[in-house]
C-alpha cells in the first residue's frame, strides 16, 4: 500500500523504475534478525536476490553476512562493508580466477559443488600459499514442493553433490593439504511457502552429519540455504515473512550439538516486498475479446511472471483503491515477445494512459535479472526511507 505523499513523489519520475521502501526493509531485517537471534542462528544474505547498493547497505548494517555466488558479488560484499570472515562463496561453476581472488580476500567459506570442484580449490589454495575453508553442498534429493524451475535440492538438478559421491569426498578431504571442512550445506529451492518442507530437509540433514560424525569429520557449520517463500497475493496482509515460523522448525528437527552453528542464506524473504516496478500507461489497446493495457515497463524489467509465470499483484496507483474493479486487462509490456506479459485478465478499475501502475513485492529476482533485450534503457532506481 503506497501513501498519497509516496504516490505524490513518484510525480513527474521518468518511469519505469524501481522503488524501495527503505523503512519496510528495515523493519523485515530486525524481524528476522530478532527470530533468528532467539535460536543463535546466523544469517547470511543471499545477493543474488538484489545487489541494489542501498539494499546491500542496509543488511549490513544490520550485521547480516553475505552469500555470494559471482566472484563480481563477493567483490562488492567487500567493497558494502560485510566483514570477510561473514562472507560465503557458492555457485556451481566457479572459475579459477574467482577463486583466487576469493582467496586473496579470506572470506569464511566455500560452498563447494563438486569433487572436481574440491580438488581445484585445494591446488590453487596451494598456489597462493592458503588454506581454504570449504563446506560441502550435498544434494538431499529433497522436493521443495515450488515451482519446477526453482527447486535445486533433487538429484536431477545440477546443484550440489550427490550422496553417493560423499565417500570419495571423505576420502579426498582425509588427504588434501590445503582445505579445511568447515561444514556441510544444502539449498533446496526458492519460494517455499510449505514449511514443512523444512522439517523433511531437517531430516536428511540430520542423516548426513551423522554420517560425516561417524567418519571422524567435525563439522562446525551446518548450512542450510534459504528459500523462505512471501506471500505475492497480498503483500499488504502479510509485507513481511513468517520467520519465527521457519527457523522455529529447524529448532525443533535439526539436530546439533554443543557449538555447532546453524548458518541461512535468505534471499527473497529478506528483499522481495520493499520492492515495486513503477510503471506507466503508454496505450489501452482493445483487442477482439479483451482488452490490453501496455505498459512502458516489460520483461526486460521483471522477468519472472515470462519465465516462471510468476504472479505479482499489480495496481493502479493513479486511480486508486477503486472497490469495483469493473475491467479486466491483460497488462503488458513492449517488448516484442508474446510473453512478455504481467499478467492476464487483470481486475483492475477503468485505466487511462499516462496512469501509474504498481507491480508489487518485485524487490527479489526483479531488478538483478533484468536485461538489455531490444536495446531498452535502465533507469535509476528510487527510494523512501518512509513512505
Ligand atoms: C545456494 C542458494 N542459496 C540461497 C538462495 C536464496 O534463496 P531464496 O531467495 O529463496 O531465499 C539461493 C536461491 O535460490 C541459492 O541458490
Ligand atoms: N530467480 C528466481 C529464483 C531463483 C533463486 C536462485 N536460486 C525467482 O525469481 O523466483
Amino acid at each position: 500500500m503506497f501513501s498519497k505523499e509516496t504516490i505524490a513523489a513518484f510525480g513527474a519520475r521518468k518511469t519505469p523504475f524501481y522503488f524501495y521502501d527503505l523503512a519496510l526493509l528495515d523493519d523485515t531485517l530486525s524481524a528476522c534478525k530478532k527470530a533468528a537471534d532467539q535460536y543463535g542462528f546466523h544469517v547470511h544474505y543471499a545477493m543474488k536476490a538484489n545487489f541494489n547498493h542501498e539494499v546491500l547497505k542496509a543488511i549490513q548494517a544490520q550485521g547480516f553476512g553475505a552469500d555470494c555466488v559471482s566472484g563480481n558479488e563477493v567483490k562488492k560484499a567487500i567493497e558494502v562493508g560485510f566483514p570477510a570472515d561473514k562472507v560465503v562463496f557458492a555457485g556451481v561453476g566457479k572459475s579459477d580466477d574467482e577463486i583466487i581472488a576469493a582467496l586473496q580476500f579470506d572470506i569464511f567459506c566455500f560452498n563447494v559443488e563438486s569433487v572436481q570442484e574440491l580438488c581445484v580449490i585445494n591446488e590453487l589454495a596451494g598456489k597462493v600459499g592458503k588454506t581454504a575453508r570449504v563446506a560441502l553442498r550435498i544434494n538431499p534429493n529433497v522436493d521443495a514442493y515450488t515451482h519446477h524451475n526453482i527447486t535445486t535440492g533433487l538429484e536431477e538438478n545440477k546443484f550440489g553433490i550427490n550422496q553417493w559421491e560423499l565417500p570419495a569426498c571423505a576420502e579426498y578431504l582425509n588427504t588434501a593439504e590445503h582445505l579445511w571442512l568447515e561444514g556441510i550445506h544444502f539449498h533446496i529451492g526458492s519460494q517455499i511457502t510449505n514449511l514443512t518442507v523444512f522439517k523433511s530437509l531437517c531430516i536428511r540433514v540430520n542423516e548426513i552429519k551423522t554420517w560425516f560424525e561417524e567418519r571422524g569429520f567435525n563439522l562446525r557449520v551446518l548450512n542450510v540455504g534459504g528459500g523462505l517463500g512471501v506471500d505475492y497475493m497480498e503483500p499488504d496482509q502479510n509485507n513481511i515473512a513468517n520467520f519465527s515460523g521457519y527457523f522455529e522448525i529447524f529448532n525443533q528437527f535439526l539436530d546439533r550439538k554443543l557449538g555447532q552453528e546453524v548458518h541461512f542464506e535468505l534471499g527473497r524473504a529478506l528483499v522481495a516486498h520493499c520492492g515495486s516496478l513503477i510503471s506507466r500507461v503508454l496505450y489501452v489497446k482493445n483487442g477482439i475479446k479483451k482488452h490490453f493495457l501496455v505498459l512502458d515497463a516489460g520483461m526486460t524489467e521483471l522477468m519472472r511472471p515470462a519465465l516462471y509465470q510468476a504472479y505479482h499483484k499489480i495496481e493502479n496507483l493513479t486511480r486508486g483503491d477503486i472497490k469495483e474493479h469493473d475491467q479486466k486487462y491483460d497488462i503488458v509490456g513492449p517488448i516484442c515477445e508474446s510473453t512478455d506479459c504481467f499478467g492476464k485478465e487483470v481486475q483492475l478499475g477503468e485505466s487511462f494512459r499516462g496512469d501509474l501502475i504498481a507491480i508489487r513485492t518485485a524487490g527479489a529476482y526483479g531488478d538483478v535479472m533484468s536485461s538489455r533485450y531490444n536495446l531498452r534503457e535502465q533507469s535509476e532506481p528510487f527510494y523512501l526511507r518512509k513512505s
